[in-house]
């Protein structure tokens, strides 16, 4: 069978849908695109080497349209940056990858109206729990990796222990990130069954390089199973 990984006699999981993050050129656009990536992700953090500016993000949602849905990343951003964002990008999705609390993402939920992701930096159970805070608040949380005080909040190619998010079945959407690369995201999914997977480094050749190699062969890992 194709698109979706056998469990059963007659049912199957659906393919996992995939976000491809950090996304700054063109031609790395396209090659998400040419993947079936669902996702493409505009950095709005300038201390990332993947941050675009709007303009930028602006040329890149142009060609994003009805090919690739467009996801706005943000820490703990004022509503300034987030409005001229949104605008400028048409972005698609908001994800929130700082502090932001349930009350913060469901404000701009109603304000903008598209969907908001809210990131949890994941090392413990505790940690897992925390997303049920965010049901009602939010369409989806993304279980991250912790990162190193002073470091980048995310898209630092460092996992977590899988185990803790093992068939999640809380009260809102979920996706797993962090450390995801072409060679560990099939057993990713085998031991999570994440129904959306996120990468940024592991499809890099350098911080903020997108390889489309290894974006093509990161989305055939997951489309294989
Ligand atoms: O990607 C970044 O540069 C980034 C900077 C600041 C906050 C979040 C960031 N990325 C968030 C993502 O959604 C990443 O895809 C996620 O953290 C996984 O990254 P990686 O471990 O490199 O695959």
């Amino acid at each position: 069978m194709t698109g979706g990984h056998y469990i059963g006699d007659d049912c199957a999981m659906p393919t996992p849908e995939i976000k491809i993050c950090g996304i700054r050129e063109p031609g790395s656009l396209d090659a998400a695109i040419r993947a079936r990536a669902a996702f493409a992700g505009f950095v709005f953090f300038p201390r990332s080497p993947r941050n675009v500016t709007t303009a930028e993000a602006a040329a890149l949602s142009a060609r994003a349209q009805g090919r690739i849905a467009r996801v706005g990343l943000f820490v703990d951003a004022d509503d300034a940056m987030l409005g001229e964002a949104v605008a400028a990008a048409r972005l698609d999705v908001l994800q929130l990858h700082g502090k932001e609390t349930p009350e913060r993402a469901a404000q701009l939920r109603a304000r903008f109206g598209i969907p908001v992701w809210k990131a949890l930096s994941v090392a413990s159970e505790t940690d897992v729990a925390r997303a049920d805070s965010y049901a009602g608040a939010v369409d989806r949380v993304l279980f991250d990796a912790k990162t190193p005080a002073g470091t980048l909040p995310g898209g630092m190619g460092l996992s977590f222990d899988w185990k803790l998010v093992a068939n999640w079945k809380g009260p809102v959407a979920w996706g797993l990130a962090g450390g995801l690369t072409p060679d560990n995201v099939a057993q990713a999914l085998d031991l999570t069954a994440a129904p959306l997977v996120d990468t940024s480094s592991g499809v890099e050749s350098a911080p903020g390089v997108k390889d489309d190699d290894l974006i093509a062969a990161f989305c055939r890992a997951v489309q294989a199973r």
